[in-house]
């Protein structure tokens, strides 16, 4: 069974994603060491968060995903993500609750209305949160519903959650290999750097319309170079063994100063991706038979 390191530790909302792919389940501190146990081989698979409907990118996934040898996601999963708020048995007073940032910012105002006046603080996860409530450090944590079986603690409130139906997808990352086969409801996903030049944004954007292709996510994070240098990462709907993806990934190597693959793989969502391949197949075959001298 191949092993999985993932975001840990024991109760996070990644360890559930990452349930999913698999059962040889290794736990980490952070992403940026579950990405780390991939590139050094201890072990085939990570599993981290990308992106949340209520908080958006993970930036120290997108940042991770850039640093040392290539990593790339074959596969991804979304859960749907509420949360718990966990505490020692006995607690009658809550004066600090902990979780991960992005968890603390999808209950921001429930800890408002239910529990005004405590103070927030970030820990490394949600289950990281839980076990430094069991060692009394605070009064209270926001978890994933799971955390609650594997800390000494009792459930204050379930069900928490400021926007209805929050979303949150993974990634389950390995380090290059032959690609997972085309499904026709794929995602690429990519990241570039650009030269700093008017219109060049808006130069790797045309290269994907003029395709047909669904952009379904642009994030930019900076190169932590010079100020104002940001880093593009581009997800589109379409596999790498598209003639299109192809054929549009090689016009933003044009484009870029650097760029990275992350993966061809199958969406969590299966919708089938509205494609041209007929069009493009059929428009390579008449230039192959041009050049050839067999058509004019
Ligand atoms: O701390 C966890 O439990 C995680 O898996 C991380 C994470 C995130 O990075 O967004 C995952 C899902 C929730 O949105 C809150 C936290």
């Amino acid at each position: 069974m191949p092993r999985i390191a993932y975001f840990g530790p024991q109760g996070t909302f990644t360890e559930q994603a990452a349930l999913r792919f698999g059962s040889e389940l290794v736990p980490v501190d952070t992403i940026q060491l579950a990405i780390a146990s991939v590139r050094k081989g201890e072990t085939e698979f990570a599993c981290v968060p990308i992106e949340n409907s209520v908080e958006g990118a993970v930036p120290a996934t997108l940042d991770a995903l850039v640093r040392d040898e290539p990593v790339v996601a074959v596969a991804e999963t979304v859960l749907d993500v509420r949360f718990s708020v966990l505490v020692r048995p006995g607690t009658t007073e809550i004066k600090t609750i902990a979780s991960h940032p992005h968890a603390l910012a999808q209950v921001r105002e429930w800890i408002a209305d239910s529990l005004p006046g405590v103070t927030s603080i970030a820990t490394s996860s949600t289950a990281a949160a839980a076990a430094a409530v069991e060692r009394g450090e605070f009064d209270a944590a926001v978890t994933a519903p799971v955390a609650v079986h594997h800390y000494k603690l009792d459930e204050y409130a379930t069900d928490v959650l400021d926007v209805a139906d929050a979303r949150t997808r993974f990634l389950l990352l390995r380090r290059p290999g032959s690609l997972p086969e085309p499904t026709g409801a794929d995602r690429t996903s990519v990241v570039v750097t650009t030269p700093n030049r008017v219109g060049v944004l808006s130069e790797l954007l045309t290269e994907l319309a003029l395709r047909g292709i669904n952009l379904t996510g642009l994030e930019s994070r900076p190169t932590k170079g010079k100020l104002g240098e940001y880093r593009f990462y581009i997800d589109v709907e379409g596999h790498i063994a598209e003639p299109r993806i192809g054929d549009a990934l090689a016009a933003l190597h044009r484009h870029s100063r650097e760029i990275r693959f992350l993966g061809s793989f199958p969406k969590a969502d299966h919708e089938p991706v509205e494609a041209r391949n007929d069009e493009f197949a059929a428009a390579a075959t008449w230039v192959d038979a041009v050049r050839k001298g067999e058509r004019g």
